[in-house]
């Protein structure tokens, strides 16, 4: 067994995961470990096991949360692992890998119980972390209902045997029948136990379980033995107007019950379910009756002898079992599954009332966040209480369903166009962008909103929840805050990255990369102090690309990790050639991902790289983007501080556009802050931009940061930035990003006295 732990994984903290990899090929191991520490940082355990026995011997040894087992191993198959894994007593949710993606493998795997089946081929993290989040979540509900289950198998249990002891008391009864036919109680007594009863017969009514009811030809109650006045909760001593049988039963019920009545008197009549009230307390409860015609003397049938059961508590569990399953026991909304049921069921109805139907997907800005920084059960009560304004904010026929993490579904009922679904998806993002209070906290978020329509967009479940998801990841895109309705260009955009990326996996190899330089100004002196570097792809198939267009995919597939290590070897290898001929003072700011933040490995790469190209930490300074260092406070301050310690300088790219706390702005390793370009780009018209740009420069000076104004395109921007006292500018104005040759030419040009942004330079440089 290897066990491979991450190496900075406390101890003490339990992990967030604990994942058993049943993988004999050290590649993929490899492969999957990297996938994971991506997905959780150092909050993952991992333990390997190459054969099927030792991973049998490891689960029966040690609680995981999931088993991620390879198809092929030395001592078997990996699906018949997990026949062993889905049993209850072992009950490990296991995901199968393979190698390739085969139908007929997928539903070997889901008969043999995996919860999942990915293929190991271009698998991605999200893909990874969704299918562990849902398979992990579902089979904590399997396991809460499987309890569930055999509480209701047990109380079966003792219905059957309260059944066959009704059975014989009632064998006992017929005997006493006859008795009570001929005994000479008045016809107006109620509720009276006969005195006159042979005694033993007396005595088997008085102590027994069953509920027995004497009611008489017309329907009045002659005898009720201690059960049924208990199970009816009736008052001996007052004068009770219920002597009629039938007014017990609630006013559904009375024409089944009437008809039953009249059936067992003709002796045909079966067992029945039906429903009463109780006299004192008003309650409703579920009876099993069945009644029998009492011999009256002469041989005529009169009177009935009803003998009940109470299985009100055993239909409460039934319902609630029921309920439980389409349940987030969470929020208390609906589940994925009841979701779907409620869809088909609003397509069809829609279908027959020629109506609109749109299904609304959501998730909440920031929760990530929200729940390293404040902790799970903080997390959990701002679910709860989005659950809550939610369904404030649509419509009783409405349905509000979460899939699970932050993920939220509603679907709007009876719209008389598709239109219409953007007044409530407005009214849900106004109602979350209020503040939430928490244990006397106060806390924002704010949501965005995809949106596909069933008849237009699709008409089955599966797909109109996929368009919603992709409109919602458009929305995310395009603006958080926002809905955006599902479109087919969003299907070409998704086509077309997917086509992108096996391109994008041979770029570094085709040397398709390169880069180019942004010059970086000191306002108050006018010189050039440093240099942005900004990748470019020129692809052989698909032509030039901006990295607005390749660093998304890049990143969600992971090969930003070996991008990003190529721009950093080349930007510092370029910084040392500058240096060499003498650009001294220059520094090199380089674009540093999330993803590659979240590596074990970051500060190694960058460490021999600066070693590899001679390069001082001092002229590097790496630009991370505020939401990437709040996706994980802890390690993205470890990282940071690490690097910082070293020399190098951190910028916080963007600024404005994230979620950056002031305090943790304050604690942070950042010596830099960039005011986002839209900020920059807008303030001469708008007086909210404007109000941004100086509070940020404001607050940079106040924790001692030295700010950078980005996207500067014209002279009066320049001269705002320049009033407030930010330090640095970077824009169009100066110069776009040039190659190098080109650079060193318009350094050359603006060294001589002649600060950067000197008219004439400028000039030259924008036409
Ligand atoms: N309209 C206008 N635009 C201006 C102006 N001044 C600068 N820009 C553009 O603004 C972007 C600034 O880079 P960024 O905010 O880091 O934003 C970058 C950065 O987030 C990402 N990126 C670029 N290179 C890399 C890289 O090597 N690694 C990573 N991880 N991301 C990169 O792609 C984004 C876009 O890069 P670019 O397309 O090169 O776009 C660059 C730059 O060309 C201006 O005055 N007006």
């Amino acid at each position: 067994m290897t066990s491979m732990p991450t190496t900075n994984l406390s101890k003490a903290k339990r992990p967030d995961v604990k994942v058993l990899l049943v993988e004999d090929n050290k590649g993929d191991a490899r492969l999957i470990s990297l996938l994971l520490e991506e997905i959780y940082g150092s909050g993952f355990e991992l333990t390997l096991a190459n054969t099927c026995s030792l991973a049998l011997h490891l689960a029966n040894n040690e609680k995981f949360d999931v088993a991620l087992i390879d198809y092929n191993l030395p001592d078997g198959l990996g699906i018949e692992l997990i026949r062993f894994f889905s049993k209850e007593d072992l009950a490990v949710p296991a995901i199968l890998l393979t190698g390739h993606s085969e139908r007929a493998i997928d539903l070997d795997a889901m008969n043999a119980g995996a919860a999942d089946f990915l293929s190991k081929n271009n698998l991605q993290a999200t893909q990874l972390e969704r299918a562990i989040r849902y398979s992990v979540q579902r089979h904590s509900i399997e396991q809460e209902l499987r309890r569930s289950k055999e509480e209701l198998m047990r109380r079966n249990l003792q219905l059957d045997t309260a059944k066959a002891q009704l059975e014989a008391q009632t064998n006992n009864m017929m005997q006493l029948t006859e008795h009570l036919a001929q005994s000479e109680l008045s016809e107006k007594t109620v509720y009276i136990i006969p005195q006159d009863t042979d005694q033993r017969l007396q005595e088997l009514t008085e102590h027994c379980q069953i509920c027995v009811w004497h009611v008489t030809n017309e329907g009045k109650t002659r005898y009720l033995n201690p059960a049924m006045i208990a199970l009816l909760e009736i008052d001996l001593s007052a004068s009770h107007s219920a002597s009629d049988f039938l007014s017990f039963f609630t006013v559904d019920s009375r024409p089944e019950a009437e008809c039953e009545f009249s059936k067992w008197q003709r002796g045909i009549g079966s067992t029945f379910e039906s429903a009463i009230v109780s006299a004192r307390s008003g309650k409703t409860k579920r009876l099993v009756l069945s009644g029998s015609p009492l011999a009256a003397e002469g041989g005529t049938s009169l009177d009935l002898l009803v003998t009940a059961v109470d299985i009100t508590e055993r239909r409460r569990i039934e319902a609630s079992t029921r309920e439980q399953a389409r349940q987030d026991p969470l929020t208390g909304l609906l589940n994925r599954n009841a979701l779907q049921e409620q869809l088909s069921q609003a397509q069809a109805n829609a279908n027959r009332a020629g109506h609109s139907v749109a299904l609304l997907c959501l998730d909440l800005d920031h929760f990530k966040i929200v729940n390293d920084t404040q902790g799970h059960p903080f997390g959990d009560e701002l679910l709860k209480l989005v659950a809550k304004r939610l369904k404030a904010s649509v419509r009783e026929t409405d349905c509000v369903a979460r899939l699970g993490g932050d993920e939220f579904v509603v679907i709007l009922n009876h719209l008389d166009s598709n239109d219409s679904a953007a007044i409530p998806a407005q009214v849900i993002i106004d109602k979350l962008s209020e503040p939430f209070c928490i244990n006397g906290e106060t806390v924002f978020t704010g949501t965005s909103i995809g949106i596909a329509t069933f008849p237009d967009d699709s008409d089955t479940p599966e797909d109109l929840l996929k368009k919603a998801d992709m409109a919602l990841y458009r929305s995310k895109e395009v603006s958080r805050g926002g809905y955006e309705f599902f479109d087919h260009s969003i299907l070409e955009n998704l086509l077309r990255t997917r086509e992108l990326e096996p391109a994008l996996r041979q770029a570094i190899t085709r040397n398709e990369l390169h880069l180019m330089y942004q010059p970086q100004v000191c306002i108050s002196g006018g010189e050039v102090v440093g240099v942005e570097a900004l990748i470019r792809w020129e692809s052989r198939e698909k032509g030039a690309l901006s990295p607005n267009e390749f660093i998304p995919l890049a990143e969600s597939t992971g090969l930003i990790v070996p991008i990003g290590e190529w721009v950093l070897r080349e930007a510092c290898t370029q910084l040392r050639e500058w240096h060499d001929e003498g650009w001294t003072e220059l520094k090199m700011a380089v674009n540093v991902s999330v993803v590659q933040l979240k590596r074990e490995s970051f500060i190694e790469t960058v460490t021999t790289i600066l070693n590899e190209t001679g390069v001082s930490p001092r002229s590097l300074v790496l630009e991370v983007t505020e939401s990437g260092i709040m996706d994980n406070v802890e390690r993205a301050t470890q990282i940071l501080g690490a690097l910082s310690s070293m020399g190098i300088g951190i910028a916080l790219d963007d600024f404005g556009t994230g979620f950056a706390s002031l305090t943790l702005l304050k604690e942070f390793p950042v010596e830099q802050i960039k005011i986002d370009r839209s900020f920059v780009s807008n303030m001469e018209t708008d007086v909210e931009s404007a109000t941004i740009v100086s509070a940020t420069i404001m607050l940079g000076h106040k924790l001692g940061l030295r700010v950078i104004g980005e996207g500067v395109e014209t002279t009066r921007q320049l001269e705002f930035l320049r009033n407030e006292d930010c330090e640095e500018a970077q824009g169009y104005l100066f110069s776009k990003p040039m190659c190098s040759d080109d650079l060193v030419e318009w350094m050359q040009g603006c060294d001589t006295n002649k600060p950067a942004y000197f008219p004439e330079v400028v000039a030259s440089q924008i036409s």
